[in-house]
């Protein structure tokens, strides 16, 4: 893409501007709006009306960003063509992840990867992604080429707590999404190990989970189970932005075999397994599936 360096960079900044100053707002818009719609997502997932609604403010204010030529999300099903691709970067999002703890009024968030490339794209062209977390504060985590800066929000505000978010050195705490009964049994018995040594954290939204596996270090997973070969979650909008996220915080990522951003694109909703976490946990996990 041909922007010149100073125009990708006031992109970039505007996009994570956007979506910083839209969280509280989206916060917000979850009250009242905790119930089904009568649609499935393209996933074939039961929508919220939360999850339609913070598709709708962030489809409308990420493209109108000049720069930006394209808009996908998880619960749309095709990308939204917004400006010259040949010029500008394209934006994935998962509007809100956890939709389901709307119902027990837990941990939620919302995931964004900005891609060099046209959608479905491989993660090796991410330039930024990040995450915003609702926890009892609104916190964002940003990565870029230069490392993982995090940020607590607060109304329209951006306040920086650290600009080297980085893994810590003694892995504390796991979590492994999916019914264990669907575990193959490599996955168990990696489990039944691990359990012996860290923290079992899960609590049904994978940025809450991996904003753990952030702060105190260890391995989130949603797994390969057997009656889902490639697991829940879509590698544009969940596998690919949470694994740029742990790389440039020192961790790692993996879709059992290899990085998640080394696996193929070729579907926009394309599902992938999801490992991601500190390196040594990352690597013992694609040992025991070998
Ligand atoms: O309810 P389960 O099967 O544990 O699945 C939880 C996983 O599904 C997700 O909720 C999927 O994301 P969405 O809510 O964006 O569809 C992840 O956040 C989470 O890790
Ligand atoms: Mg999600
Ligand atoms: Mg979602």
């Amino acid at each position: 893409m041909a922007a010149s360096a100073t125009r990708r960079s006031e992109t970039l900044e505007s996009i994570v501007n956007v979506i910083a100053r839209s969280a509280a707002e989206i916060r917000q818009g979850l009250v009242g709006r905790r119930g089904a719609v009568e649609a499935e997502n393209p996933s074939g997932e039961v929508q919220m009306e939360a999850d339609v609604w913070a598709d709708g403010i962030l489809r409308r204010r990420l493209s109108a960003i000049d720069g930006v030529a394209q808009y996908a999300s998880e619960e749309e099903p095709e990308v939204f063509e917004c400006g010259d691709i040949e010029d500008g970067f394209a934006v994935a999002v998962d509007p809100l992840d956890g939709s389901s703890n709307l119902q027990s009024n837990n941990t939620m968030g919302t995931i964004f990867g900005v891609y060099d490339q046209p959608l479905p794209a491989s993660g090796r062209s991410l330039v930024t992604a990040g995450f915003v977390l609702y926890g009892p504060i609104i916190t964002m985590a940003v990565a870029n080429e230069e490392g993982v800066s995090e940020y607590e929000l607060s109304g329209g505000e951006r306040t920086l707590i650290t600009d080297d978010l980085t893994l810590p050195e003694d892995p504390v705490v796991f979590g492994f999404g999916g019914r264990a009964q669907h575990w193959p049994p490599a996955i168990e018995s990696y489990v039944e190990t691990i359990r012996t040594e860290l923290k079992l954290r899960y609590g049904g939204a994978m940025i809450g989970d991996v904003n753990q596996v952030l702060s105190y270090g260890g391995i989130f997973a949603y797994p390969t189970l057997e009656t889902h070969e490639n697991g829940k979650l879509r590698l544009q909008f969940e596998g690919n932005p949470i694994g740029y996220v742990l790389k440039q915080a020192g961790g790692r990522s993996s879709d059992g075999t290899r990085s998640l951003l080394d696996v193929e694109a070729t579907e926009l909703h394309q599902r992938t397994p999801v490992y991601v976490g500190s390196t040594e946990y990352v690597d013992r996990l694609e040992a025991a599936l070998e």
